[in-house]
């Protein structure tokens, strides 16, 4: 793991949720981008060498939406950045996690993804995400 590559953040409402982090953070957003295969919306905020990124469901079958079906609007995720996410996910396979996807799915901004099952992560769901040159 190199370092944080993003903080998620369920939101229902992205709209306000951007005017929110704009007052908060003293700087505007720099993308927002839809990922269809996760039914969100997504708007990034740059904060030194990692992000805020604010996630809208798009979609009821969203796993946003399903998350704020039943939790408060809040950190949803925490995203590592990684140098080869196939050599990571061989090394936390092996260490026991349990990880949700059989290969990396393209995220938002320029990145492959895997997700960890917060299960075996302590409670926290752990996005594992390598840059795409
Ligand atoms: C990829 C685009 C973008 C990017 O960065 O590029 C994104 O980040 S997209 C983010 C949205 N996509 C995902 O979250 C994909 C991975 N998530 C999942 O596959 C599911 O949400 C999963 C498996 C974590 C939970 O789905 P499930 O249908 O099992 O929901 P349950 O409500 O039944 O939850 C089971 C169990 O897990 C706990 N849980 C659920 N979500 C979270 C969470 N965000 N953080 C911590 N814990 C979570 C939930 O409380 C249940 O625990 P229990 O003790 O049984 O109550
Ligand atoms: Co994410």
């Amino acid at each position: 793991m190199r370092k944080i590559e993003h903080i998620g953040i369920a939101v229902k409402d992205l709209k306000s949720s951007n005017e929110l982090f704009v007052k908060l953070l003293g700087k505007e957003n720099y993308k927002e981008e839809i990922v269809e295969g996760e039914g969100v919306k997504t708007s990034f905020f740059m904060i030194g060498n990692t992000k805020i990124e604010l996630l809208e469901a798009t979609r009821t079958d969203s796993p946003i939406a399903k998350y704020l079906d039943k939790k408060p609007e809040g950190v949803h995720h925490i995203a590592f950045d990684v140098e080869d996410i196939y050599l990571e996910m061989d090394r936390l396979k092996k260490e026991g996690f349990q990880i949700l996807n059989d290969s990396p799915k393209k995220g938002a901004d320029n990145k492959l993804v895997v997700f960890l099952h917060p299960k075996s992560t302590n409670g926290v769901l752990v996005e594992i995400c390598q840059e795409i040159d």
